[in-house]
């Protein structure tokens, strides 16, 4: 169904700020004036005030109004002055643009064809400038949707010349996100932090439980009822990074590990999409070994 023309206008106007700060009195008050001012409308206002930690979050997606002269280099630089009174930490994202999202895999096609689809068909409004992988099975999926893709074998004596690889890649591909995709390596120290904040890994299991390799496996073993899957930011301690949401199906006692794999994978890929969906939305905010995320 085609957006009216009005409300397509709107929708490309619309920005998105996002701001942490330590938490005070007239902080939510000193951000919506300053759009008022600026002739903006709120169309959606989150935020959250972490008494624990007195660190405060908001993200507001707002559009100028039509009538107002908005000059986004003239918004930035005044609210500049006002995020340094209350020591934001802020973002201002085009709600239209593309992230361009570089994903990364190793022989599960699962989770890839699932962001494929929804990369295709608009679901998920965002450019694939490469896809990485360390097999060359999916290479032919790759070329079905026009998108370039490294196979970049990798073994434990060549690991830092294959990720050296991988990083040049991402930078030449100006990349916004990337996105492991059940790719079955781990990254070094170095990369970490080269990808901190900015590297989602779907883990098959409902972290912290399960944590490493043959996720399904350990959960049948322990008998469990339910089988989940975790989106994350990626860290140097596996499978620790902080958590973006998760997914859960329920089990019983007649589900063998390819039957705990096959109720998974379905919940990996909504898991893994939606993840996405949050991060490139400007959703997500890191905050120490945890996110906060307002989600829709
Ligand atoms: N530094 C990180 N690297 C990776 C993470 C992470 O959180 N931090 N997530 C993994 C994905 N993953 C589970 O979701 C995972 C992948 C691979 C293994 C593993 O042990 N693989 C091999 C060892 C491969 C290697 O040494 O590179 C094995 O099976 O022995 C565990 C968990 C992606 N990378």
């Amino acid at each position: 169904m085609s957006l009216s023309t009005s409300v397509q206008e709107q929708v490309s106007d619309t920005q998105i700020i996002t701001a942490s700060c330590p938490g005070g009195l007239g902080t939510v008050d000193a951000v919506t004036a300053y759009l008022y001012q600026q002739g903006c409308y709120i169309n959606e206002i989150n935020s959250f005030d972490d008494i624990d930690t007195q660190r405060f979050f908001i993200r507001i997606e707002f559009r100028p109004d039509r009538q107002s002269a908005f000059n986004r280099e003239n918004f930035i630089s005044g609210f500049k002055t006002k995020a340094a009174s209350f020591d934001m930490d802020w973002t201002l994202t085009r709600k239209d643009d593309k992230a361009k999202v570089v994903i990364m895999v190793s022989k599960h096609d699962h989770c890839l064809n699932d962001l494929l689809y929804r990369y295709r068909t608009g679901d998920l409004k965002i450019e694939i400038p490469a896809i990485i992988s360390n097999h060359p099975d999916l290479e032919e999926l790759a070329k079905w949707h026009g998108i370039p893709y490294f196979h970049l074998p990798v073994n434990k004596d060549i690991k830092p010349q294959q990720e050296a690889m991988i990083w040049k890649i991402i930078q030449d591909c100006d990349a916004d996100l990337v996105v492991l995709a059940r790719y079955m390596q781990v990254l070094s120290s170095e990369m970490c932090q080269r990808l901190a904040g900015w590297a989602i890994n779907i883990h098959h299991s409902l972290l912290p439980g399960f944590k490493g390799a043959k996720p399904y496996y350990q959960a049948y073993h322990k008998g469990v009822k339910l089988v989940g899957a975790t989106a994350h930011y990626i860290s140097d301690d596996l499978d620790e990074g902080p958590i973006i949401t998760q997914g859960v199906e329920t089990v019983d006692h007649s589900h063998y590990p390819a039957d705990l794999a096959a109720k998974g994978q379905a919940i990996e890929c909504q898991t893994l999409s939606r993840a996405v969906r949050w991060h490139i939305e400007q959703r997500v905010f890191l905050h120490g070994e945890k996110s906060v995320v307002f989600a829709k």
